[in-house]
């Protein structure tokens, strides 16, 4: 195997090489998985762009596999817990994983984050060299795990996280700070110190602003090598 990603700074790898891939049927799974607002989707875009330029590559976020919420009232659905792993729909995610390396497509649900709940429109997917799946939640249980060729943890401090979390979600996600604040104290943040964090663990590398990038570099290199 031979895959050598690059780090040119803090959020950009770029795949320079890529002559045998790693996984079962020719296809490379690598799951991106941290802190909600610690850039997974930014490093996720980031290592799309550089891949798409020579391989098939399927961006995936876990938040389309939360469950569909479909049968809940607005109250409910706006208190409910969304940083436990019981919020997801992971048998479905597990599911469609397996079918993207079986070389079949899947209608892949779509999620609405000012609804919370799932639309009833579907995406298809097609099998490709590449899939990249990034989540809060995606190293938590056995069955997902080790559908991973490579695992990667955004390791950044929860302040930025809160700071750009707030941002985002008022800018994108139609809450007030109010709400932002209220979720964080009352989810976000233990449910990270219960569950997100201790994924940290079983990561293969792992970004963090206070690892000096040519450290990572190294590390990359060779955890990819090998
Ligand atoms: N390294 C970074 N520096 C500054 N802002 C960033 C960085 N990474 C992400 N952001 C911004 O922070 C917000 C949350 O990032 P995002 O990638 O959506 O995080 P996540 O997917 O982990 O929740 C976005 O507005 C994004 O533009
Ligand atoms: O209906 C929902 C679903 C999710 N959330 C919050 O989203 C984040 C996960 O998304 P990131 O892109 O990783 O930030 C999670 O922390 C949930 O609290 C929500 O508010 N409502």
């Amino acid at each position: 195997m031979l895959l050598v990603l690059e780090i040119s700074n803090a959020q950009k790898i770029y795949i320079r090489e890529c002559e045998k891939i790693l996984g079962e049927n020719n296809l490379v799974l690598i799951s991106i998985t941290g802190p909600s607002g610690s850039g997974k989707t930014t490093f996720a875009k980031e290592l799309h762009q550089a891949i798409c330029e020579n391989r098939s590559v399927i961006l995936l976020s876990e938040d389309n596999y939360y469950k569909a919420n479909t049968c809940l009232t607005e109250e409910q659905k706006n208190n409910r817990n969304y940083d436990h792993p019981s919020a997801f729909d992971h048998k479905l995610l597990e599911k469609h994983l397996k079918q993207l390396k079986a070389g079949d497509s899947v209608k892949s649900p779509i999620y609405c984050y000012k609804t919370h709940q799932r639309k009833e429109r579907t995406v298809e997917l097609r099998p490709a060299d590449f899939i990249i799946v990034e989540g809060i939640m995606l190293l938590n249980k056995q069955y997902l795990r080790e559908l991973f060729d490579l695992k990667v943890f955004m390791d950044v401090p929860l302040d930025i996280c809160l700071l750009r979390r707030i941002q985002r979600d008022i800018n994108e996600r139609g809450r007030t700070l109010n709400s932002v604040a209220q979720q964080y104290l009352e989810t976000v943040r233990p449910m990270h110190n219960e569950f997100i964090k201790p994924q940290k663990n079983f990561a293969d590398f792992t970004f963090s602003e206070e690892i000096d990038i040519d450290f990572m570099r190294k590390r990359v290199m060779e955890l990819i090598l090998l």
